[in-house]
């Protein structure tokens, strides 16, 4: 068995992932390579329901802040309804709605910032809302309600699953719209409320942020593990199917080896006796292979055999016909739904594309260059007019002794009367 073909390959994939393993341990938050783009494309469906499924429940929470806008800004109230329920509200169902009907479109690999854009223009779209209403409103009470962005922080932050340079980029944005209705509102806020508000938000921001970054180091790190266990048994797959292809196959000839050819044998046999259908066997041996050897020398043997294995592979139908090395310089192949005259036909091109092959055979006492001699068999009605398989490679066999017997370099039909081939009953 080759050594070199057993050993594992070195996955680039698997090396790759682990040092971005390793590397993960450090702060920074992409992934090297392509493997990046492989997880914002693993976590777009993900991405995609998180955005429809909270995005109708923040609507709804949003609409429910009529009630502080009616307690803590009622002069705004009406022009709050109109905010909200005339202008946002129509919005963000046509956001989602969009959204839902765009699945296609926002989880495929060019669009998947799309999300996260969504998620940011909503956010500050709502916070811009409750800053019209702190902007303008007269309402004592108003001042405190500058308290409410934490809201739209914990949403754009924390619920939804956006990258962690767009959660920075939609917390900055927050601060940014706080300040500004802090500072233009109508009704200035104290400075030791406007000092205690920015650092509310600002540590809402700050914290909220943390824990995205965590939640998305942890996330991605998942992600490699999934990935490297998907690499390690796709590894194991190929390695399996490397040893099952070696396990079958002829070292020399590269052709099936014997046992390989007694399962598919059977499979083929099943088959036929169930279809009804007609199975032929070769069997073929290399004359005076002994002599060729002796006088050619056993590497160039060697090289015979592999060259007979290749023109016997070359004259039958691939791949519906099978050829293994039986052992020795004998080969043998399975001709699945010929029937007997096809196999003669076939058994014919067979032994002449080894003749074509033109192997000088110095030491043959019946040709100038290789040859070979082929037994035939079929069963037409498998199981009927031949009990098994190994009978019908019997008969082959011993068609192929009686070519043997002959001139050799010619093609045998099995015949049951041939004197000496009777089979055992
Ligand atoms: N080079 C080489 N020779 C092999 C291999 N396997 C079997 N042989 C040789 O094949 C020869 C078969 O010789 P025999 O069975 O006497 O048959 P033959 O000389 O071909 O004579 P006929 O079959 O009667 O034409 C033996 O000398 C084996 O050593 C192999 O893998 N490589």
């Amino acid at each position: 068995m080759n050594a070199a073909a057993l050993a594992l390959p070195t996955s680039h994939q698997i090396v790759a992932i682990d040092a971005a393993l390793l590397r993960g341990r450090d702060w920074r938050i992409a992934l090297p390579g392509s493997l990046e783009g492989e997880y914002r494309q693993a976590i777009a469906e993900h991405r995609h329901q998180q955005l429809l499924r909270t995005g109708w429940l923040a609507l709804v929470i949003f609409n429910s802040f009529l009630l502080v806008d009616l307690l803590m800004a009622r002069d705004m109230f009406w022009q709050s309804v109109a905010v909200r329920l005339g202008l946002f509200t129509p919005f963000g169902v046509g956001v989602l709605i969009w959204a839902q009907r765009q699945k296609a479109l926002l989880t495929h690999r060019v669009w998947l910032d799309v999300t996260d854009l969504i998620v940011l223009v909503s956010g500050w779209a709502a916070a811009a809302c409750l800053a019209f209403i702190l902007l303008n409103s007269r309402d004592p009470m108003s001042i405190y309600y500058h308290a409410g962005y934490m809201v739209v922080i914990l949403y754009g932050v924390l619920v939804q699953p956006v990258g962690f340079l767009w959660a920075v980029l939609f917390g900055l944005g927050m601060l940014s719209i706080h300040l500004w209705s802090a500072w233009g509102a109508h009704l200035p806020l104290p400075h030791a409320l406007q000092i205690s508000l920015f650092h509310l938000l600002l540590s809402a921001v700050v914290l909220s942020l943390a824990a995205s970054y965590l939640v998305e180091k942890a996330r991605r790190r998942r992600f490699l593990l999934m990935r490297r266990d998907q690499a390690m048994t796709e590894q194991l797959a190929e390695v399996n199917a490397t040893l099952r292809r070696l396990s079958q196959a002829d070292v020399l000839t590269g052709v099936a080896n014997r046992r390989h050819f007694r399962e598919h044998l059977q499979q083929v046999w099943e088959r036929a006796a169930g279809e009804n259908a007609p199975v032929s066997v070769l069997m073929l041996d290399v004359d005076h292979f002994k002599a060729y050897n002796d006088h050619h020398g056993h590497p160039a043997g060697d090289a015979c055999l592999q060259i007979v294995a290749a023109a016997v592979a070359e004259n039958v139908r691939a791949p519906i016909d099978f050829v293994a090395r039986y052992g020795g310089e004998e080969f043998v192949a399975v001709l699945p739904g010929a029937t007997h005259e096809v196999a003669l036909q076939v058994a014919e091109r067979v032994r002449q594309g080894v003749m074509d092959k033109a192997l000088p055979h110095s030491a043959s006492p019946t040709a100038r260059v290789v040859t070979v001699s082929v037994g035939v068999a079929t069963s037409a009605r498998p199981g009927t007019d031949c009990p098994d398989a190994d009978r019908l490679v019997g008969r082959a066999d011993r068609a192929l002794y009686e070519a043997k017997r002959g001139t050799r370099n010619r093609v045998q039909a099995f015949r049951d009367e041939t004197p000496g081939t009777q089979e055992p009953s």
